[in-house]
This record gives structure tokens, sequence and C-alpha cells, in this order.
């Protein structure tokens, strides 16, 4: 279990990017969903000992990540938002690289961990490959290769599908789902169908904090029979905002179609039908609904000893 206590980051500035998250994370896969600038990224980088909180407590099964980083090491795999590749490596040669950087020893020899590794990650018909040649997807599937190495106990991945076509991404969600039976998997992510693919629980975070934790059924059941769906010509679009709560607005087949959600009993607009929520409606709800944050829940105490 990966536990988080009060956790404070002030960026020199000072810039507030967590305002005291407080999170439980079992085993399996864990979304933390969040808009740009929220602190997906602060809290991945403490997480995976890049970056010094400004006050709090992180604990791996007991461990004390704060206090010792180092004894996280072993059990962390980490795929960043960017990941440096050289170009014109191969696959394996690359693979390779990346676990001498780490520091992984294998007893059977490193070139069958690579061998191995890129198998785990259906990568092998590429071993010989450029990375220059790599797809977007196979990029970010052999990043988890390194970032399986050692079989840690909890993988970190950000914003791992941005970019990838839908066929990658539908590829790469298995191999996520797939390595989180054994291990805690956590993935930060704005991609709301990321979470509703892959996360049986999630957090939100908006602006530094945690404004809820939930499943995707959950987050959709509570919007039961409270989702309406219509449309509206776009001139009118600016005063109907005004007197509804909108989740959503999309073109379809030429026509504003916009969902809004209304509490029980509440009279709906001409020509607006019941609609099934979704979790994107729930999401862009929270994201409405949540209070705005005020000071940070610590004052800062030390200077980060690497920033981002
Ligand atoms: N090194 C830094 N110095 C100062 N402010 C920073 C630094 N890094 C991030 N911030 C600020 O901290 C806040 C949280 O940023 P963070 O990158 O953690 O958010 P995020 O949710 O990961 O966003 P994104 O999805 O865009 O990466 C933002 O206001 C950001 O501008």
């Amino acid at each position: 279990m990966l536990s988080l206590r009060n956790l404070v980051k002030v960026y020199p500035g000072p810039v507030t990017a967590l305002r005291g998250v407080d999170l439980e994370v079992p085993r399996g896969m864990f979304g933390l969903l969040g808009p740009n600038g929220a602190g997906k990224s602060t809290l991945m980088k403490i997480l995976s000992g890049l970056l010094e909180p400004t006050s709090g407590e992180v604990t791996l099964d007991g461990m004390d990540l704060v206090r010792h980083p180092e004894a996280l090491r072993p059990h962390l795999g980490y795929l960043p938002q960017e990941f440096g590749f050289y170009p014109y490596l191969s696959g394996q040669d690359m693979l390779r690289y990346l676990l001498e950087l780490k520091g992984v020893t294998a007893p059977q020899g490193l070139k069958a961990l690579v061998a191995q590794l890129l198998e785990r990650v259906n990568l092998t018909f590429a071993a010989k490959r450029k990375v220059k040649e790599y797809s977007g997807g196979m990029r970010q599937r052999l990043g988890i290769a390194q970032a399986l190495a050692g079989d840690p106990k909890l993988i970190i991945v950000d914003e791992p599908t941005a970019g990838l076509d839908p066929e990658e991404r539908q590829r790469f969600y298995r191999l996520l789902a797939e390595i989180a039976h054994e291990r805690t998997v956590l993935l930060s992510t704005h991609i709301v169908e990321d979470v509703a693919m892959l996360c049986p629980r999630f957090a939100v975070i908006r602006q530094g904090r945690v404004v809820a934790i939930t499943s995707p059924s959950e987050a959709k059941a509570a919007l039961h029979d409270t989702l309406f769906e219509g449309t509206v010509p776009p001139a009118d679009m600016a005063s109907f905002q005004q007197a509804w709560r909108v989740t959503q607005a999309v073109l379809f087949e030429g026509r504003n179609r916009v969902r809004i959600h209304l509490p029980p009993g509440t009279p709906t607009p001409p020509g607006f039908e019941r609609t099934t929520p979704t979790l994107e409606d729930a999401y862009l709800l929270l994201m409405k609904d949540a209070p705005e944050p005020t000071a940070p829940a610590a004052v800062p105490t030390q200077t980060p000893a690497v920033s981002a």
C-alpha cells in the first residue's frame, strides 16, 4: 500500500503545486486524473524520488520514502512524461543502456534480461530496429520495459497515452492492465478515457488538492437520472450556459449537442431527453463544483534539493 499524508509542495516563486494531498493507493491500477497544472507531475516526481516535498509523508508498505528515498529505488519503476531516448540506438541497446543506468543487475546476465523484457512488452520483433523508427506506442512500451526491470512493487506512469493513436492506445492499455496484476500502478492522466478503461479506483486532483476518490461506476451512478441531452443553436449557447449546468457541448452531425445536469424534480428545457451519464460528465462536474483552493496546508520549511 502506498500512503500519502498531507503532502505539500511549494516551488520557488512561490507556486503551491500540492496543498496537502492525502491518498491511500492499494495494489492494482489506480488513476490520478486532473487537468493541466493540477499538480500530477509534481506528485509523480515526489513519489519517484526526483523531487523533495516541502512537507508531508509518503510510505510504501510502511517504508518512509521521504526520509529514505534510496530505500525506494529497488521497488520503483517510473515512466516519465518525457522519455529521453537515443534515436540511433536499437531498441535492445537502448533498453540495456537504461538498465545499466538504473543499476539493474541480472543473475542470468543483462542480455537475457533485455530479451525477456522486450518479450514482455511485445517488442521482440523490433529489438534490432533503431528507436527513431519506433512508433509512439512502441516507444512507450520500451519505456514500460525499463520500468518493469527489477520487478518493482510500484510503477508510476505519467500521461502515458498522450500522442498515441487509438489502436496504439488500446494496445498500451492492455499492457498496463496486465502489469497491474501483481503490483501497484499509479497512472497519472488528464484523459478521462484512460481512467474509464483501466482504473477500478481513481482520485481527481485539482489545483493541488484531491477533490474526489471514487470508481468509474460509482461516479457515473451518482449522476443516475440527472443527465439530459438536446440541441442548442450555437448563437444561443452563451445564454443557455448561464441558465443551465452544462457538462459537455459537442458537435454531432453538424449540430451542437449539449449535455446538462439537472437535480431530480427540475423541469427540463424543451427538446432535452434523459441520457446515460458518462465518466466525462462526472469529471467535468467535479471540476466545476470543487471549491477554489485557499492557502496551502503547510508553510514551506525547506528548499527543494531538485526542482523540476
Ligand atoms: N519547477 C517549477 N517551478 C515553479 N512552478 C512549477 C514548477 N513545476 C511545476 N510548477 C507549477 O506547479 C503547478 C503544478 O504543475 P504540474 O506540472 O505538477 O501539473 P500537472 O497536473 O502535471 O500538469 P500537466 O498535465 O500540464 O503536466 C503548476 O502551476 C505549474 O506551473
